[in-house]
């Protein structure tokens, strides 16, 4: 017996050594259960991170008939044979199938991805710690590029490194902590404080749901998928109350608010606007609290504008956008503040916001630098994934009132939904990368499926019901 323990792990290092990590975290995990014999934890936790990433995509069985298959729309079957008898599309990246898997067409397009400037603060950044090559890699087109790995390393860091220092972020109007990583890397973490099955209560309107931090790690991999890579990266992490946060906690803010509830947990409720008080308290178990940390991008000067699509405060006084259809001809593209680079990115975060549910769409961010020619950084998703019956109709308003979408958008989201593979399946594949798999709730993965064709049948509806031209809904502005 102690013959074949140290033939399996000569193996292993063997292995390692030659960098052949995943035969190497399979004989792991096979010496692991035959022998009890340990694995280097680091291994295991970049070979979770990534290893289900690698092989997103990849693995669905292609028969399936994509987001179609459970729901269908007819006048967007019709409206996909008009996209694939355009002639200009023909031989193009943009082509759509029903053969090819969604990763192959991803990885296709993905090539054309554009590069553009990087951003000033780059050069003077030397630090080798993967935050600071993160940071150093952004470009005007996108956060990081697909083909980059050192996000899973970033991912790696703010799942397992030491915190040194807590405070109430600045920004927010909830319970959300920005952290000090002990390699100098900044942190925002949200807690978890409703159920993930839970569903948000009819009568609430959105401004009091609770923030869940699993739709924001959600919203991250569909970010992913869409392909845009604008969203930071982010991963579900507990924290414990008592040896994370009381040590390193402003004192003021956080660390005098902490308490033991009535059954003995350990609780604290912060310094902020809404839901941070001794009614409203976080409790952990005993003192063991779930949410996500994201990435905090430094270094670079971000710009926080508000969105034409805004919501009053009382949400039941409708702005004007939800009283008239016109709104985008009359008062969004009219005006020139807004390019049309700028208004494709209010249909990508539209797009978003509709497939996930959320209503809490109040401003969009970019670095400044970059001023109109650039993304919108994809912030702020905690208030998707509530409602898994409901679909927010007018969260997809820019989409419908603007009569907009970029080609590339379009190209994917009709790939997702003539299949082989879903967009349910796509997303539930990627959040395996996540160590709190399955993330999401069944219903609203299935609830994706259904808003995809809803979403299509919108941007049918503005050529074959409003009768616009194709270009005018359709554009092709060279970015994806
Ligand atoms: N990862 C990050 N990196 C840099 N800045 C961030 C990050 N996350 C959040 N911020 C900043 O903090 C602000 C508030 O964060 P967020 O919107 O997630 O919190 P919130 O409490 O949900 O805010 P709101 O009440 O406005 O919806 C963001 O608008 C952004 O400017
Ligand atoms: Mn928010």
């Amino acid at each position: 017996m102690l013959g074949i323990k140290y033939f399996v792990t000569s193996r292993i290092v063997l292995l390692l050594l030659r960098r052949n990590k995943i035969t190497a975290v399979c004989l792991c995990a096979t010496a692991l259960f035959v022998f009890g014999l340990s694995c280097p934890q680091t291994l295991l936790t970049e070979f979770s991170l990534r290893f289900s990433n690698n092989n997103t995509y990849r693995i669905f069985p292609s028969s399936h008939g994509g987001s179609r298959a459970n729901y269908s729309f007819p006048n967007v079957d019709w409206f996909i044979e008009q996209y694939q008898n355009r002639s200009d599309l023909r031989g193009t990246f943009f082509e759509v199938d029903n053969v090819q898997s969604y990763h192959n067409f991803l990885t296709k397009i993905n090539t054309i991805k554009k590069k553009g400037k990087k951003l000033s603060s780059s050069n003077s950044l030397n630090g080798t710690q993967p935050f600071e090559i993160f940071m150093k890699n952004v470009n005007q087109n996108y956060l990081y590029h697909p083909d980059d790995l050192i996000i899973w390393k970033v991912l790696r860091d703010l799942r397992t490194r030491p915190i040194t220092k807590v405070e109430m972020n600045p920004g927010s109007s909830h319970l959300v902590l920005r952290m000090s990583l002990d390699n100098g890397g900044m942190a925002i973490f949200k807690v978890q404080r409703t159920p993930k099955d839970q569903e948000v209560h009819p009568d609430l309107f959105f401004i009091r749901e609770m923030e869940r931090p699993n739709a924001e790690v959600a919203a991250f991999y569909l970010d992913r998928l869409l392909g845009f890579y604008r969203a930071p990266p982010i991963v579900s992490r507990s924290l414990n109350i008592t040896r994370d946060i009381v040590p390193f906690g402003d004192k003021r803010t956080i660390v005098d608010t902490v308490h033991r509830s009535p059954a003995g947990n350990v609780c604290f409720f912060g310094t902020c606007l809404d839901y941070c008080s001794l009614h409203t308290p976080v409790c952990g178990k005993p003192d063991l609290i779930e949410g996500a940390v994201s990435m905090y991008l430094t270094g670079a000067s971000i710009e926080t504008i508000q969105t034409p699509w805004g919501r009053y405060i009382p949400p039941f006084w409708k702005t004007r956008w939800e009283k008239d259809d016109t709104f985008c001809d009359t008062d969004v593209k009219t005006n020139s503040n807004y390019s049309m680079r700028t208004l494709l990115n209010y249909m990508d975060v539209s797009v978003m916001d509709f497939l996930t549910g959320n209503l809490d769409r109040h401003h969009t961010e970019v670095f400044k630098e970059f001023k109109q020619e650039t993304f919108f950084i994809h912030f702020d998703n905690g208030r998707g994934f509530g409602k898994s019956k409901y679909d927010c109709w007018s969260c997809m308003a820019p989409v419908r009132q603007c009569c907009l979408i970029r080609l590339s958008t379009l190209a994917k989201l009709l790939k997702l939904y003539i299949g082989p593979d879903s967009l349910s399946q796509v997303l539930r594949e990627s959040l395996k990368a996540d160590p709190s798999f399955p993330v999401l709730w069944e219903p609203h993965l299935d609830a994706l499926d259904r808003r995809l064709g809803k979403l299509l049948s919108a941007i049918s509806d503005c050529i074959n019901v409003k009768g616009k031209a194709w270009q005018d809904v359709v554009i092709d502005d060279g970015l994806n």
